[in-house]
């Protein structure tokens, strides 16, 4: 964990006037960007949300002080219509994913997250993104998440409430009652807030499921620590199924009509092993902006080194 002291000043020609959570996300994507991002990177993901948009901002300003090496091209690759158009009003390019070269990984990619526990796992999708999102991460050498403080926790499901489902249409109620029986509590199909305009929709045209359960998720150390499988089979004294981050990702995802889950996690198996060493679903770096004007990060090394002594 590490904690830089308040910067005063901002890279930026017009400083917006925010409040102070959108403050917060600024400077932590300001750091991220000064720390993970280079002008001679040649592919670069760009994730979804209001808080990614400081991102670009911070890449757009970087790139403007630091122009990229020989008239090399920077290439950025969306997580949606909404990631375009926030890469384009940048004035940067887009390159979409399925034009990459073969075999080609990104040099990095960054993504907001809607929570975020002590090992990095993240819960994705409460802006109705994540297939995208995933594809790019898992193609990322490296994927680095922009958060604020209040995402900050120590297991997931604490302040974020549910677990955001991307299902195909005509499968939704079979999905529905299929959550139900892993230990969702009142699944829902996420509809506009303008009822009569009907269930929201994903850039895949699919229909997002947010599916709440009554306990935090468990992280592999709390596995480890209380000796529980977290496959849903043991429960609290309430009753209620206790699941681990890892095997309630794969029970969601092994449901027909499932296209991804908005939990981003270690992978397992061939996954893994396609992710090659670098890459993969959880970030190497979390940048939280405080709301003291502060930024601390939390890194996959020092989650490394907590786990081995504790
Ligand atoms: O579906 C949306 C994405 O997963 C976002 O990255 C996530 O919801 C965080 O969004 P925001 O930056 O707006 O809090």
């Amino acid at each position: 964990m590490a904690t830089t002291a308040p910067e005063p000043a901002l890279p930026a020609a017009k400083p917006p006037v925010l409040d102070a959570i959108e403050a917060a996300k600024r400077k932590a994507a300001f750091q991220a960007v000064k720390e993970h991002f280079s002008s001679d990177m040649q592919f670069v993901g760009i994730g979804s949300g209001s808080t990614i948009v400081y991102g670009v901002e911070a890449i757009s300003a970087h790139l403007k002080a630091n122009p990229p090496p020989n008239g090399q091209m920077n290439w950025f690759v969306p997580t949606g219509w909404n990631s375009r158009k926030v890469i384009e009003q940048a004035g940067l390019i887009p390159i979409a994913f399925d034009s990459l070269p073969a075999a080609r990984q990104l040099d990095v990619c960054f993504d907001g997250a809607d929570e975020v526990d002590e090992e990095l796992n993240c819960i994705k999708g409460g802006g109705a993104c994540l297939f995208q999102e995933k594809l790019v991460a898992e193609r990322s050498k490296k994927f680095v998440c922009i958060a604020d403080y209040r995402k900050n926790q120590k297991r997931l499901l604490t302040n974020w409430p549910y677990v955001p489902i991307e299902v195909a249409p005509i499968a939704h109620a079979s999905v529905l009652a299929n959550l139900k029986l892993l230990g969702s509590v009142n699944p829902k199909l996420r509809e506009h807030s303008l009822a009569k305009t009907g269930p929201v929709q994903t850039d895949q045209s699919f229909y997002i499921i947010d599916a709440p359960f009554p306990t935090q998720l468990l992280t592999s150390r709390d596995l480890r620590v209380r000796g529980l499988k977290g496959d849903g089979t043991e429960t609290d004294e309430k009753g209620n199924k206790l699941w681990g981050i890892v095997q309630l990702a794969f029970a969601i995802r092994s449901i027909t009509g499932v296209l991804e889950v908005g939990l981003f996690q270690e992978m397992n198996g061939i996954e893994a092993q396609n992710a090659g060493k670098t890459g993969g679903q959880k970030p190497v770096a979390v940048y939280f902006g405080m709301a003291d004007g502060s930024v601390t990060s939390r890194t996959a090394e020092d989650v490394e080194r907590e786990l081995s002594s504790s």
